[in-house]
């Protein structure tokens, strides 16, 4: 493994790259014994903001982290990156769905797709947080034709760790406990938080969910919406969305893929599905659950699906299609 990585953070001046990049720099995402290069990329308008943020990380005086360039240089933030964590966008206010920034990020997505393509390593690993973050994703990939699909990925870790939580919660226990919970589909509120092959470990024994729970009213019902609709209940309390338990999830993700999952456990990825997983349409970016190792991830198979779960798929695969249609008319006009 490498001892040296170079990891872009895009809307570095924003909320959430200020609850994130201490982590990174840390070490807590890519370890102690790697020394990290961070380049901050943000829009001209926020670079004294963001001369802030990198005199702050100077004074943490972390000993892993060997550089910090801050820059609105598209060029220069995607010259030879290992990871491109590419969270500045717009975010949504209330009332908003996130397909509705769709028109005011993709053609951030466009230009940064394009930047991967063009400057980036061939074997970067590229997280998508900005909303609506599958679609974002998509149109990243389709920019940057020559890097795998494989290395493109977009953040749907926050609505995993949020229905673990909600597991947790209702049974008192630690998150710890509960095991593989799957989010299938969009980061939207038409997800589909399952947890019919989660379990729960009790005592030695780990069993399912379900069992444990014992309540299928509440786990197809205000279970699933709570988690679908978690992140407009923040933006409605506290007038901003989500930050720190998002930088959080960015921070799984990253470990995870970097390092792998633990043995026994998977965790939900928004990735390229090629048409043959779960019947996802092709050429969607897609949540499912993955197991990772050192060489890559692979998509859980086997699991079976009943028809209930079957109709919530779909829907979220068909919110996706049509998000789809919407991005492809972007992508095909001229710049
Ligand atoms: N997938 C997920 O689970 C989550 C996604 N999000 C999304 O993440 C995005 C960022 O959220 P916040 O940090 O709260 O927003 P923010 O508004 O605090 O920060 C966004 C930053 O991105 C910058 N930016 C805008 N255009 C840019 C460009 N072309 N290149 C580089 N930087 C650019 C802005 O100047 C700003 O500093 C939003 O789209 C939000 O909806 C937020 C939480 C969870
Ligand atoms: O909900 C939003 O639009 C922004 C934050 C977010 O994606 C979330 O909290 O899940």
């Amino acid at each position: 493994m490498t001892d040296q990585l170079k990891v872009l953070v895009t809307g570095a001046a924003g909320q959430i790259a200020y609850s994130l990049l201490y982590s990174i720099a840390n070490g807590d995402v890519f370890g102690k014994n790697v020394s990290v290069s961070l380049i901050l990329l943000d829009i001209e308008m926020m670079q004294e903001a963001l001369g802030g943020v990198v005199l702050e990380l100077q004074d943490c005086a972390l000993p892993n982290l060997k550089k910090i360039t801050a820059t609105c240089n598209v060029q220069e933030a995607f010259t030879d990156i290992d990871y491109a964590v590419l969270v500045g966008a717009m975010p949504r206010r209330q009332g908003m769905e996130r397909k509705d920034l769709l028109k005011a990020n993709a053609k951030i997505f466009k230009e940064q797709g394009k930047a991967l393509e063009n400057y980036a390593k061939k074997s970067v690993k590229v997280l998508v947080v900005g909303n609506p973050a599958n679609t974002n994703c998509l149109i990243a990939a389709t920019c940057a034709p020559s890097i795998s699909k494989e290395n493109f990925t977009c953040l749907t870790r926050l609505d995993h760790n949020r229905a673990k939580a909600q597991i947790a919660t209702r049974l008192e226990v630690a998150t710890s406990a509960v095991r593989n919970v799957i989010i299938w589909g969009n980061h939207s509120s038409t997800q589909y938080p399952d947890v019919r092959h989660a379990t729960v470990s009790v005592g030695d024994e780990a069993k399912p969910v379900p069992l444990v729970v014992k309540d299928d009213a509440w786990l197809n019902g205000d279970f699933i919406t709570t988690v679908q609709k978690r992140g407009a209940a923040i933006i409605a309390a506290r007038k901003l969305s989500s930050a720190m338990s998002a930088a959080k999830a960015i921070c799984d993700h990253l470990r995870d893929w970097h390092f792998g999952t633990p043995k026994g456990e998977w965790t939900s990825m928004g990735i390229y599905s090629n048409g043959s997983n779960y019947g996802v349409p092709e050429n969607l970016i897609y949540s499912m659950p993955v197991k990772i190792d050192e060489n890559g991830y692979t998509i859980v198979d086997g699991l079976e699906i009943d028809d209930r779960s079957r109709v919530r798929m779909d829907a979220t695969a068909n919110e996706l299609l049509e998000e789809r249609n919407e991005a492809m008319k972007f992508l095909s006009q001229s710049d």
